[in-house]
């Protein structure tokens, strides 16, 4: 049985630019590791500082576990958010970040602290404030999971990290959660290199929540499609398009709904050639400006007429 641990309802929050996040409902699973993407300034950080109470929703309602967070320290200490931006007080060294975290999060564990010190090498003399970005970025990552807080949150966790700093994060991330399940919410724009951490994602659009489903269900529940322009549109005719983008008279699109034979017999027809559609692509079609194509479309159209 699934339980929820995260419950939103209506969540709308409105800054002086415009809409952050609109109508946000939702229900994330206990104890899945579920990804949250989404372009950039869809809305990402905004919700994992509501559901945190680090900020307040202007209508609408969060339940962590059951209970309303905003000043809630009972919520809050159950609850560790490993931000891209984190800030430390000017004289804080590593030791000091750490104790700091040992105090404030019931289920600590030092030895995890201190293994994934060793293996991201983060240096114990210089302030924290002096640390490169990656440095910063592996800190947090050591907080965030040595905190075995049941509900962690990472916000773009990987910034200036190298290659094999994010290959210990991912390891470590899985064999932590392996052995101690715990809900985690992790927002990436990396997804080639980390779908495979995701059972779970939420693709959040312009503040809106366009799709909320298993990984594997969403891959399933669209393909792509591929080959000469104007066989592909006759494909295409009556379908939901996520996507398309054409270079000269070949072109490719996203299309929602999984294939079905008579699909596959139709691109055989027409010589199309029909493949699934990975995490990474898919959630670029659903962040498609099809009104900015359609224009750039025209403007070439118009190029070639003149
Ligand atoms: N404090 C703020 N004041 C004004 N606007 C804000 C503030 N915080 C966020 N926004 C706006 O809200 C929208 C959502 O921002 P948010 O940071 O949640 O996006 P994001 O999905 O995390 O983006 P990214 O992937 O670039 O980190 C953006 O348009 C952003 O400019």
């Amino acid at each position: 049985m699934t339980t929820t641990a995260i419950q939103t309802r209506g969540l709308t929050r409105r800054y002086s630019g415009g809409i952050a996040l609109d109508d946000v409902t939702l229900d994330i699973q206990a104890n899945v590791i579920t990804g949250l993407l989404g372009r950039n300034g869809a809305g990402k950080t905004t919700l994992m500082a509501l559901i945190t109470a680090q900020d307040r929703p202007g209508s609408g309602t969060i339940r962590v576990a059951g209970h309303e967070p905003f000043e809630n320290a009972a919520a809050i200490e159950q609850m560790c958010f490993v931000r891209d931006n984190q800030r430390y007080p000017d004289d804080y060294k590593l030791k000091h970040a750490i104790r700091a975290a040992a105090v404030f999060y019931p289920n600590w564990s030092q030895e995890v602290a201190d293994r994934l010190i060793a293996r991201f090498r983060i240096p114990t003399k210089p302030v924290v404030k002096k640390f490169s970005r990656g440095q910063l970025s592996a800190l947090g990552i050591v907080l965030g999971l040595a905190s075995r807080a049941p509900i962690t949150f990472f916000d773009e966790p990987y910034l200036g990290l190298d290659a094999t700093a994010r290959g210990v994060f991912y390891d470590e991330l899985l064999h932590d959660y392996a052995e101690h399940p715990r809900t985690i919410v992790l927002s990436t724009h990396l997804i080639d290199e980390m779908d495979r951490l995701l059972e779970r994602v939420i693709i959040l659009e312009q503040g809106r929540v366009v799709q909320h489903a298993d990984v594997e269900a969403l891959r399933g529940g669209a393909h792509q499609i591929a080959g000469k322009a104007g066989a592909l549109e006759q494909y295409l005719g009556g379908r939901d398009v996520l996507s398309r983008r054409g270079l000269g008279g070949l072109a490719s699109a996203v299309v929602n709904g999984a294939p079905a034979a008579a699909d596959r017999t139709l691109a055989a027809e027409l010589g199309l050639e029909m493949s699934s559609v990975s995490l990474q692509e898919l959630v670029a079609a659903y962040g498609f400006d099809h009104a900015a194509a359609e224009a750039s479309e025209s403007v070439s159209q118009e190029r070639r007429a003149a």
